[in-house]
């Protein structure tokens, strides 16, 4: 099951509000519907929503493949000021946006169907390409997976989340692949449920065993000696290993160093922003207090209360065994290590 499909024309997404219940495909046909399919979390994760945003370039650019070439730069200015403003803190949107931009600006002597051509081919390289890094992290991580570890991971982080495969999910994949007999204790991840709808139905489609937890059950779960590592995806991860991730991450990070158990985060190296120096500088996406007041559109607060909702947190480099990337492995992040991951992004 793939977060979304290209046939060339339009961009397949599949509606991740309606998982597991129903299967339902959103066929966007231009860069509004895209926008609004990322705002909304129909499609999310952070390599998901840099390829969909992609494709949203493709769509917008070909609708404005007629106007003079200064007009379609200003309309790609605009299409792409569009999906920037989605959602703030997965780097991978502003990577492959910025991507899809330095194209159009190297080759800004061609005629505009030339540039829209180019910018289809580098949507579709985005995709592929993120399939086979996401291969890689996992092929990087499954050394350090022991047999028959049991797993606890965090919000999903697979092939829900990226075009393919996925970043922690990838390497419990390789893992399991190898015949380590692993299980995984998914955290149901408050409050979209991301655990629980999505890493549960991937996992169980792939055969892997599956307990979800509620987040709250983590620390008793490590207490009881029952978690071997935890193994996490991220969002956006600064100069010197600081990574924000999925609210909730940053307290299994905090109950695993009290417990001594490994943990680990997987991602591709365009999560990397060395434009910042620590996690400190990162935008934690505030959304709506409504999305912490209903579960599946029914209320469950008492009417006029109110609900926080950060999306994300930011785990120190210092509690990272170490950062799972397709270009290599970082034990121990700081910022010295992580230079060894500058520029391969
Ligand atoms: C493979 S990275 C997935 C990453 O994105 C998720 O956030 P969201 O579901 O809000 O897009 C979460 O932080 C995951 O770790």
């Amino acid at each position: 099951m793939r977060a979304m499909e290209w046939n060339g024309e339009t961009l397949l997404l599949l509606d991740q509000l309606q998982l597991p219940g129903a299967v339902k495909w959103i066929e966007c046909s231009d860069v509004e519907q895209v926008a609004e399919a990322i705002e909304t979390m129909k499609v999310r994760g952070a390599p998901a929503i840099g390829a969909a945003a992609a494709f949203g370039i493709v769509m917008g650019a070909r609708q404005a493949v007629n106007r003079d070439k200064n007009e379609f730069f200003n309309q790609i200015e605009r299409i792409c000021d569009r999906l920037a403003r989605t959602r703030p803190t997965a780097v991978n949107l502003f990577w492959a946006i910025q991507r899809i931009k330095s194209l159009i600006e190297t080759n800004a002597d061609l005629d505009v169907p030339q540039i829209v051509e180019l910018i289809r081919r580098e949507a579709e390289s985005i995709m592929t390409e993120d399939i086979a890094i996401n291969q890689s992290i996992g092929q990087n991580g499954e050394p350090y997976i022991p047999k028959g570890a049991r797993i606890l991971t965090h919000c999903n982080t697979g092939s829900l989340a990226t075009a393919g495969y996925g970043t922690a999910l990838g390497v419990i994949r390789a893992a399991h692949s190898a015949g380590k007999e692993i299980t995984v204790w998914a955290d149901e991840t408050r409050p979209y449920l991301q655990g629980a709808r999505l890493t549960a139905f991937e996992l169980q489609q792939d055969q892997i065993p599956v307990t979800i937890v509620t987040d709250s059950m983590a620390g008793h779960l490590m207490k009881e000696k029952k978690v071997d590592l935890v193994i996490v995806g991220a969002d956006r991860i600064a100069a010197n290993g600081d990574t924000a991730n999925k609210i909730g991450t940053y307290s299994l990070a905090v109950l695993a160093h009290y417990h001594h158990i490994p943990f680990y985060v997987a991602a591709p190296t365009s999560t990397l922003d060395f434009s910042i120096k620590s996690g400190e500088q990162i935008e934690i996406e505030q959304r709506s207090a409504d999305e912490v007041l209903s579960i599946g559109g029914i209320r469950i607060a008492p009417p006029g209360v109110a609900a926080l909702h950060p999306a994300f947190d930011v785990t120190p480099h210092s509690l990272i065994t170490a950062i799972i990337t397709e270009k290599g492995v970082v034990e121990s992040p700081d910022a010295n290590r992580m230079e060894y991951l500058r520029g391969k992004g």
